[in-house]
């Protein structure tokens, strides 16, 4: 049975798990399967397959499974196979344990939602014991709340790939809370229109033109994470909200990949053909067709306490250019969320606890990945590592619950991935932020050399021996990301030319001034940016981790289970590799680790 203590900590907060621990042969052969083996070859194994013939007693009964992690055995395999069977029966919502796995349907599914079903979940006295909901979700989430048990707060955090349904669960969670937390005297006055919950619900609509595209794999992709804090009073009603962004993909301003479409807001505002650009953009600057002219094509250099002007190349020009907007709308954008948060946020002696929901973007590995994928996937790597701890910790509740003996787990951590890429002194971050520092032109091979030397001891980096493209490969949990370096230093150091900044100010136009006077404070206190993209996500995050480690969370996973969104098609491949990389992979490892005992 149990033979041996071991402990296991994780490299997250202080917290110590202690857990059951097999010996690993026993362990393998309860989840069938290597530890090491990923999902794209879980399938292959045809022990798994007898396994599961032998242990599913009926293929009729697969979708009655409502907890994956009650599935004996739990390997990927069966696990797939239950959620295959309930996605067909229209069940679209199964517990993994702590966590909800959410399978998008892909079309409007009759009374799913209705104010109905969330007053029955609401009301319910043991809401768990209905059939999987989101809305088990934010009720539990709610009545910790109102139990005020610590940490009171909570984090609702919804993940998944592009498509798979993060902004409509947030929703679903956002009018569940409008509706069940709404003041009493919103019931009574259901015309008031400007209300808080309408106001709250609205402000993703107003987000969404500025924000949002359509993109290959989603009409209506959010193109930045956003966390959103909905501010209850003493009585758990909704008073206010708040919303913080993360990591707008502005690059979308001047380029977008094929086939793909700018913000929905270009495509909303009255197109004005214009016969020539640099007067038309002047116009609507409110700036002088001069004045823009010699900022796009002239920079000024510093020698000692003199200016030189010297002229732009054709490709300086367009860098200008495309600077020029990527600036004005990563401006606009957060002007648009201050002035959202200024009319929902509720006065601070108001309010005094919060359900925060988290949507952010999925682990992503394209063909090409750079900067913005290594930011996105870092964010998940730290919030993999939050769910691990959380995830093995409500496992530890489990067992004591049900009064099984308990013993240790050993569990691999992701912290050496995360030293990789953040850590200090040496880091890829800290490595990348070296570089971006130095008054030159980067070198994408030179700093892959740099990287190479350095960080070779780290077991998670590695380099395709034969590839003549500079990169490096990252072993992530949810598998390998090769990043290229070409770009990669110029997209770090997103510099802004003080000429454009300058023009800016000098606009005629009130929002221009009042968006870009801000800016001037900010360099002159500062010193003209220094601070990089990935310190200031990385800062970012940091805050955000923060409250997801003072908040009780609630993991929401959304699976696409096809990739061409059609209604109630079931990949499984599509399906087993986002359930690693969201991390329910590692979860069943965790889970079927206990299995035998149970
Ligand atoms: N529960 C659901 N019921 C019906 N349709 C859904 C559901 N969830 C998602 N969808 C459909 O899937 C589409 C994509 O969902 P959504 O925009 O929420 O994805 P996302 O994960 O937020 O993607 P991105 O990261 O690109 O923003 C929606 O436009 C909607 O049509």
């Amino acid at each position: 049975m149990v033979n041996s203590d071991e402990r296991c900590l994780l490299g997250c907060g202080n917290i110590e798990l202690f857990f059951f621990y097999h010996h690993p042969a026993s362990l393998s052969k309860a989840m069938g399967l290597n530890h090491h083996v990923r999902g794209s070859q879980m399938s292959q194994s045809d022990s798994v397959d007898e396994d599961v013939q032998a242990f599913l007693p009926d293929q009729d009964q697969l979708h009655t499974y409502d907890d994956l992690t009650k599935v004996n055995p739990v390997t990927p395999t069966t696990v797939l196979k239950c959620l295959q069977a309930r996605y067909r029966m229209k069940v679209f919502y199964t517990h993994a344990g702590c966590t909800l796995v959410a399978l998008n349907p892909f079309q409007s599914i009759p009374d799913l939602y209705s104010l109905d079903v969330m007053k029955e979940y609401h009301c319910a006295p043991q809401p768990q014991e209905f059939k999987p909901h989101i809305f088990i979700v934010a009720e539990k989430a709610y009545r910790n709340v109102r139990s005020q048990l610590e940490p009171v707060d909570q984090s609702l955090v919804v993940s998944g790939e592009s498509g798979a349904g993060k902004t409509w669960t947030s929703r679903c969670l956002m009018k569940y809370y409008a509706t069940v937390a709404a003041s009493s005297s919103v019931l009574k006055s259901q015309n008031t229109v400007k209300r808080i919950e309408r106001r709250v619900l609205d402000s993703n609509s107003l987000m969404e033109p500025f924000g949002n595209a359509c993109t290959l794999r989603n009409h209506n992709s959010s193109r930045f994470g956003k966390y959103i804090q909905l501010q209850l009073d003493r009585c758990q009603l909704l008073v206010g909200a708040s919303v913080q962004t993360y990591l707008l993909e502005k690059t979308r301003v001047s380029c977008q990949p094929a086939n793909e479409r700018n913000f929905h807001i270009f495509y909303q505002v009255t197109h004005q053909a214009s016969t020539c650009f640099l007067h038309r953009a002047a116009e609507l600057l409110c700036v002088s067709a001069e004045d823009l002219q010699t900022c796009l094509r002239v920079q000024t250099l510093r020698a000692g306490k003199q200016n030189m002007l010297k002229p732009c190349s054709q490709a300086q020009c367009i860098v200008r250019r495309d600077c020029l907007a990527k600036l004005i709308y990563a401006q606009l954008f957060e002007w648009l969320v201050i002035f959202i948060n200024k009319s929902i946020c509720a006065d601070k002696f108001s309010w005094c606890n919060f359900i925060g929901v988290l949507d952010v973007y999925g682990f992503e590995c394209f063909h090409i990945n750079n900067l913005e994928q290594l930011c996105i996937n870092y964010a998940n790597e730290k919030l993999q590592q939050h769910f691990v701890a959380h995830y093995l910790k409500a496992q530890q509740e489990d067992y004591v619950s049900e009064g099984l003996e308990w013993s240790f787990i050993k569990y691999q951590d992701n912290q050496s991935c995360l030293d990789l890429i953040e850590g200090s002194p040496l880091s890829v971050f800290s490595l990348l932020n070296e570089e971006s520092r130095l008054n030159r032109d980067s070198d994408a091979r030179a700093l892959k050399v740099r990287l190479e030397k350095e960080l070779c001891g780290n077991a998670n980096i590695s380099w395709h021996k034969f590839s003549q493209v500079p990169h490096f490969t990252v072993a992530h949990y949810a598998g390998k990301v090769s990043y290229q370096l070409e770009g990669m230093v110029e997209k770090n150091k997103d510099p802004v030319p003080p000429e454009l900044i300058s023009l800016l100010q000098k606009s005629d136009n009130q929002l221009l001034q009042q968006m870009f006077s801000q800016h001037q404070t900010e360099n002159s206190t500062k010193g003209l940016s220094k601070v990089t993209v990935v310190s200031k996500f990385k800062n970012s995050l940091e805050s955000l981790m923060k409250i997801l480690h003072a908040t009780t969370p609630h993991y929401t996973r959304c699976i696409k289970p096809n990739p061409e969104c059609k209604p109630l098609m079931f990949k499984k491949q599509e399906v087993v590799v986002q359930l690693e990389a969201c991390g329910i992979v590692e979860a069943i490892h965790i889970s079927a680790a206990g299995f035998p005992v149970r």
